[in-house]
């Protein structure tokens, strides 16, 4: 990815400080431009609970490295006492946030692999350093295979229609969101790469605006023409046949097909149903819950602080504010996600290809999970 014409990733090992783990901190974005410093599994925990980074296959990658860390200080007296510490400070990543399968998903690998291949704490140190780049590299990869399976469907509209492609997305599903490329912009990226004109509508995605600060910054940096909407804009759009196509991210999505994704897609889908626009999920395959069928029953849907909604933060006079938006008194609540039923869903965007929204559609895919 692309930051003032530098490659970066969005998370990364210390250069000659192998103790140490640095990102992006997301939060002053688009703003100003910050690497954070991250040495110990606590600090790993707070920065992916207060969302210095977010992102399903980032905060993946992020427990990632954060048990990495915890190996590093962990006991190194026994076995024992090692996996111990590693339990305690796995159970405390997997805490941090409960929408996102990425999460537990890294947090569990790491822990299979130490305990299957390591039998001192100083191996359990090197698989756990090891599995770590191993999860975040394979986080670009996926996500560049996704913009390869996904730029077919920008293609294939663009060849019936001869004029730019209209795509709209919702929140950041972007590179900041995953170690790089990211899913619902990797195959706008590699649109973009085949000469391929497109133009993107980036809802705002309340209340945290990652769609007016973080996808909207990303796309200045790759040069992707964009508009910033509010998030109400999407129907109105559609209705006047200026959306050819929806594509968004994923932070789990059931063996059935239903998405969970950042709060407002259920409406965006329900809109592209209704005007006949085909709505795209894209997602590596750590973002799979293989565990349970029924989205709106099953996943956890996280809540937080009121703040979030009461609050809006921005530049002002060269500085960035903080200002109270709503009436003090008045309570707000903060749903961080919806579900979207796979019925609304016209494929889902895999590392592997394109699976239609359903258990039979993903298996074909995944013929090992049968
Ligand atoms: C597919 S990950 C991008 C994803 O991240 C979001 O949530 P958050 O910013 O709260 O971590 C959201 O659901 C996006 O689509």
């Amino acid at each position: 990815m692309n930051v003032g014409g530098e490659h970066y990733r969005t998370i990364w090992l210390k250069p000659g400080d192998d103790r140490v783990v640095q990102i992006i901190d997301q939060r002053p974005l688009p703003h100003a431009f910050v690497i954070e410093d991250l040495a110990s599994s606590d600090a790993m925990a707070r920065a992916i609970k207060e969302m210095h980074l977010r992102g399903a296959g980032l905060i993946g990658a992020a427990a990632g490295w954060g048990m990495y860390l915890a190996a590093l200080e962990a006991p190194q007296a026994s076995m024992e006492a090692f996996l111990g510490y590693l339990q305690a400070a796995g159970e405390k990543l997997k805490k941090t946030r409960p929408t996102a399968v990425n999460l537990e998903w890294a947090v569990d690998r790491q822990l299979r692999e130490i305990t299957g291949r390591a039998r001192t704490p100083a191996e359990g140190v090197r698989v756990a350093h090891d599995t770590a780049q191993a999860i975040a590299d394979e986080d670009a990869e996926f996500c560049r295979r996704i913009g390869e399976h996904g730029v077919k469907i920008i293609e294939e509209i663009y060849e019936k229609k001869g004029d730019t492609v209209h795509i709209l997305t919702h929140c950041n599903a972007g590179w900041l969101a995953f170690v790089d490329y990211g899913t619902a912009t990797a195959p706008m990226y590699e649109a973009q790469k085949r000469g391929i004109p497109i133009h993107v509508w980036v809802d705002e995605t309340r209340p945290r605006n990652q769609g007016a600060r973080l996808t909207a910054w990303e796309l200045v940096q790759q040069g992707v023409p964009h508009t910033v909407v509010a998030d109400n804009v999407g129907g109105h759009l559609m209705q006047h046949g200026l959306v050819d196509l929806v594509i968004t991210g994923a932070d789990r999505v059931t063996r059935c097909g239903d998405v969970a994704n950042k709060i407002g897609t259920y409406l965006k889908a329900l809109a592209a149903a209704d005007n006949g626009v085909p709505f795209y999920v894209a997602l590596p395959s750590s973002t799979l819950d293989w565990s349970i069928c029924d989205g709106v029953a099953e996943i956890p849907i996280e809540q937080r602080g009121e703040e979030e909604v009461k609050y809006i933060q921005g530049l002002s006079d060269g500085e960035v504010k903080r200002v109270l938006l709503t009436p003090p008194e008045s309570p707000a609540a903060n749903y961080g996600f919806d579900v979207t039923p796979a019925r609304l869903v016209k494929g889902l965007i895999t590392e592997r290809g394109i699976a239609a929204a359903s258990e039979a559609g993903l298996l074909e895919l995944y013929p090992e999970r049968r």
